[in-house]
């Protein structure tokens, strides 16, 4: 997509499957994750996460976009309001579409960081990247989530809280897991994103994620676009995999 075609709506569904899946790139290097995305010719979106980002930096969401990919760095970016609103502003200048922010930073660190994504995208003469709040990691089930962090709502309602909290102060999207899209999506309508890792198709191992669902299901439960790493990336053949999963979709 060429950068003048960019704008806020970028997460608004198409009918392309192709462009509901985003594969992270959860590789230790550079390498590895060029090699992935080679695999998966059909490929749109990619993840950029903490590994990857953490042994091959910048460079490399450059060459990921040089490729025609969007990118979505996924950071989860937790500080002060002025930290975040810098470290937004420099991943809105590296061209990425989707950054995550987690919402129990608080409504001020949240309204800096997204008014500085805004910023610093137009520095570059980008459209504005979407900035995702992340709500509750699908990696927690509701057990352990109020045993170890004595939260006392429903694990559903304080995800929701959090990112109803995302959208008052300025945010278009947030993550959370396929469980909680109904919910969410019932008290914020799209264009709010709702983007859900957590994504297994149907008899693939979970791994450490506890609250899941197929990639149809997502859909059909509203979410706006889903993360899929290792049921991709982990198969023998990732483009086959991949074609699979936008074959529950079409
Ligand atoms: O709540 C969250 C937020 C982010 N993630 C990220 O998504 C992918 C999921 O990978 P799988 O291999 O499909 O489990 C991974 O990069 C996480 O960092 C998440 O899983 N849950």
């Amino acid at each position: 997509m060429a950068d003048a075609e960019r704008t806020t709506t970028a997460m608004e569904p198409t009918l392309d499957p192709a462009e509901w899946i985003i594969l992270a790139l959860d590789r230790g290097d550079a390498e590895a994750a060029l090699a992935l995305v080679a695999a998966v010719p059909e490929l749109r979106w990619v993840k950029v996460g903490l590994e990857l980002f953490t042994a091959a930096g910048p460079a490399v969401v450059r060459e990921l976009r040089r490729r025609g990919l969007r990118v979505f760095l996924d950071l989860k970016f937790h500080d002060i309001p002025a930290t975040m609103a810098g470290a937004c502003r420099s991943a809105a200048r590296l061209g990425a579409e989707l950054i995550t922010v987690h919402a129990c930073a608080g409504s001020e660190a949240l309204a800096a960081a997204q008014a500085a994504a805004e910023e610093g995208a137009a520095e570059e003469g980008l459209g504005a990247p979407t900035l995702l709040a992340v709500t509750v990691l699908t990696s927690w089930d509701p057990d352990r989530f109020h045993r170890e962090l004595a939260i006392e709502p429903p694990l559903e309602t304080y995800a929701g809280q959090l990112a109803a909290l995302a959208a008052a102060a300025g945010l278009n999207g947030a993550v959370c897991s396929p469980l909680e899209v109904a919910r969410l999506r019932a008290a914020l309508p799209r264009p709010f994103a709702l983007v859900t890792p957590g994504i297994r198709p149907a008899g693939s191992d979970t791994a450490d994620q506890r609250r899941v669902m197929t990639p149809a299901e997502a859909v059909a439960a509203g979410a706006s676009r889903l993360v899929i790493g290792r049921p991709i990336s982990g198969a023998a053949d990732p483009a086959a995999a991949f074609a699979a999963c936008c074959a529950e979709l079409g």
